[in-house]
């Protein structure tokens, strides 16, 4: 039996909670994370849903971001939803002026792209081919374009939208599975941070 691999959740803003408890549902520890020793101690990340525009500088302003970027750069497994997948963007439209991200996943990223239609709607999707999950999108931002090492994950909208991306140590959704029952994206994410 493999020991539960401690993950932190970023938590100066955002439904900090809801993917703590997934996390562990999933087979984890689930720790907050609001200052750098904090981020040293954990084996993988996840940045949750929120407000990336906050979220951005409170990170700043407490002294995360770079520590953030350092341990992306060298390695750490990293999950982000909605506010979260914007933060993991290295290009983003549609922030605000000089809106910053850690970065790491080479991709655009459109802030609030589902919101122009509706604010919020659920759909089912399939994630990592492993068969439909229902997805909760809120004020939802999409990825508008992927570089080439990176693998798209879930597709919405009738295969038009991605929603779901993974580069190697990185995973990011539009959706946020922590408001679900359903623990498929952070069992997939808790089985990166085991074997890397
Ligand atoms: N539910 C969410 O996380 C929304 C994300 C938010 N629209 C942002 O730009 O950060």
């Amino acid at each position: 039996m493999s020991i539960a691999p401690t993950i932190g959740v970023f938590a100066l803003q955002g439904d900090v909670r809801e993917h703590a408890r997934a996390l562990e549902a999933a087979g984890a520890k689930a720790v907050a994370v609001r200052r750098p020793a904090e981020l040293e101690a954990v084996d993988g990340l996840v940045v949750p849903g929120g407000e990336s525009t906050t979220m951005w500088k409170l990170a700043d302003t407490f002294e995360l971001l770079e520590p953030l970027r350092l341990r992306i750069k060298s390695g750490m497994p990293a999950y982000g939803s909605c506010a979260g997948m914007i933060m993991l963007a290295d290009r983003i439209e549609d922030g605000v002026e000089g809106q910053q991200t850690i970065g790491g996943i080479d991709m655009v990223v459109r802030r609030n792209a589902f919101g122009r239609q509706v604010d919020s709607f659920e759909a089912d999707v399939d994630f990592a081919g492993r068969g439909a999950l229902r997805a909760v999108f809120i004020r939802a931002p999409w990825v508008e374009s992927v570089g080439s090492d990176v693998e798209v994950l879930a597709r919405a909208e009738a295969g038009d939208r991605i929603v779901a991306v993974r580069q190697g140590p990185l995973l990011a959704t539009s959706f946020h599975p922590e408001l679900t029952e359903d623990v498929g994206v952070h069992s997939y994410f808790v089985d990166m941070v085991r074997e890397l």
